[in-house]
């Protein structure tokens, strides 16, 4: 049931940014039709970045 670009009660519409791990979404509340904004964050981006922030900080090891 329902739109596919639906995420639980929000109906996500156009693309209002995009950042450097996200793309922020306007999307509607459909249980009181109020506008919110939805931020969907890459998963992937962010963990690779930790991995790269980690790998350059001084004088410290990470075992991953
Ligand atoms: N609550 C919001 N309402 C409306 N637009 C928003 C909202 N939050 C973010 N945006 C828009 O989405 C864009 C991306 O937001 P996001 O927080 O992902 O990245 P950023 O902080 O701008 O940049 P970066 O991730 O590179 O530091 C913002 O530049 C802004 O235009």
């Amino acid at each position: 049931m329902g739109f596919e670009n639906n995420i639980g009660k929000y109906r996500l519409g156009q693309t209002i940014g995009e950042g450097t791990f996200a793309k922020v979404k306007l999307a509607v509340d459909t249980t009181n039709g109020s506008k919110v904004a939805v931020k969907i964050i890459d998963k992937q981006m962010v963990v690779e970045s930790n991995l790269k922030y980690q790998a350059n900080l001084p004088n410290t090891s990470f075992t991953l």
